[in-house]
């Protein structure tokens, strides 16, 4: 394969997510994507060209030695793929708080900033941030671009973006940022494409993998989203909490006298799924092959919290015409979205079972007021356009 090439790093808790297009003219090809899962030892480069898959082992065997990782990973990608030929790198930054209002190109005053708010995401950030960083000493000429997570949320009203907490608080940027904005984009931008009269409409999206969040648009814009300050926040997910009665973290501190980051560990690795289920697992599929009553229950927790999520979120847009189940679980987990449909039948959503267990694309029966769609996202198709318009001098808003 020649030609110019465009690469993508999607650096979520547990993985790495690499996408390779070809450019053509104007537009982006995508010719394989990669996955690096750092919960599975050995560690392993999973590649997917067309209908060929690669299972590649790594000497580097742990998630701290991103750069050792990502020296192998592009050593066996230049040995398939003409890396000279590579223009562009798009990455995932999970955080640009206030500062970002659209993708940039990264340069050394850029950097300070993302690196200034590694500190409000610290299981994302330094990943994203280690990446640009080896990426610069292997190819210090090549243009690199950072997407954001939180800028798809800035259409948030004021209101909602606060915490009830005294104002100078809010002034310094202790506020509700949101994140999935790259996965939001996309499916904002697929049902307009798809489906364009719901796309204008009320809708909850419902991103969830192993991180968890829901999102609420009006006409495609974002006016609401679970994961506030953190990616904490919100509904439960694989191995973190969500929200939270804060006098349990302060119960924590000075009643258990419990150091700050075992509680930290306890919040972000310990808790949600593979917590409330007294670590059987923090994935669904092996919970749901579990008779022990623990993973039963992890199960409804979580897709109690995520239904009155919904109907949070649907409050903030006035009602809802439609729900989307995207990402790891959403788009294939047919059992969650039963359950979590079962508590909304007072909205007036029906799930078609039929259509469910076949992840169809419109999953409610036709009398369902409420519509329900399972849409795949596609994260690395939305940081390839933003460094693709980036490198090109347009704006990739
Ligand atoms: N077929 C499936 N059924 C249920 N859950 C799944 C399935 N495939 C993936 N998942 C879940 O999705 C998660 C990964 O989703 P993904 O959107 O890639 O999340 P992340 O980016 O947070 O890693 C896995 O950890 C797994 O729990
Ligand atoms: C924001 C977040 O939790 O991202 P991920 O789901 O990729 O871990
Ligand atoms: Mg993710």
């Amino acid at each position: 394969m020649s030609g110019p090439l465009l690469m993508t790093f999607n650096a979520g808790s547990s993985s790495v997510k690499i996408g390779l297009f070809s450019i053509v003219g104007e537009t982006l090809k995508r010719i394989a994507h990669a996955l690096i899962d750092f919960r599975h030892s050995p560690l392993t480069f999973h590649l997917v060209e067309g209908k060929t898959v690669f299972d590649v082992e790594l000497k580097a065997d742990h998630a701290d030695h991103l750069t050792d990782v990502m020296a192998e990973t592009l050593d066996w990608i230049s040995e398939h793929y003409d890396l000279s030929e590579l223009t562009c790198v798009g990455h995932r930054v999970v955080h640009g708080g206030d500062e970002f209002d659209g993708p940039v190109l990264i340069d050394d005053t850029s950097l300070t900033h993302i690196e200034a708010l590694s500190i409000l995401a610290p299981l994302h950030q330094p990943q994203a941030l280690r990446l640009i960083r080896a990426m610069r000493q292997v190819r210090p000429e090549l243009t690199q671009v950072a997407s954001f997570d939180t800028v798809f949320h800035r259409t948030n009203p004021d209101l909602i973006r606060r915490f009830a907490l005294p104002r100078a608080l809010h002034d310094r940027g202790i506020k509700r940022y949101g994140f999935h904005g790259l996965s939001y984009k996309f499916i904002a931008a697929e049902l307009r494409r798809r489906f364009p009269e719901i796309a204008s409409g009320r809708v909850v999206a419902a991103h969830l993998g192993s991180g968890a969040s829901l999102c609420a648009m009006l006409d495609g814009k974002s006016q609401d989203t679970s994961m506030g300050f953190s990616t904490l926040d919100g509904v439960p997910m694989a191995t973190r909490c969500g929200a939270l009665d804060a006098g349990v973290i302060l119960h924590l501190l000075q009643q258990e006298h419990r150091p700050v980051e075992e509680v930290e560990d306890m919040l972000y690795h310990q808790s949600g799924l593979k917590g409330v289920s007294g670590g059987i697992s923090a994935d669904c599929r092996e919970l749901q092959a579990s008779d022990d009553p623990h993973a039963k229950e992890a199960l409804d927790l979580f897709t109690l919290r995520i239904a009155g999520e919904i109907g949070r979120l649907s409050m903030s847009i006035g009602g809802l015409d439609a729900l989307v189940f995207t990402a790891g679980i959403g788009e294939n987990d047919a059992a969650i979205r039963t359950a979590v449909a079962g508590h909304l039948g007072w909205m007036g959503l029906t799930l078609s079972e039929d259509a469910n267990q076949k992840n169809a694309p419109c999953i409610s029966t036709p009398e369902s007021r409420v519509k329900a769609f399972v849409i795949p996202t596609n994260e690395e198709r939305v940081i390839a356009d933003e460094a693709f318009a980036v490198s090109n001098g347009k704006s990739g808003a």
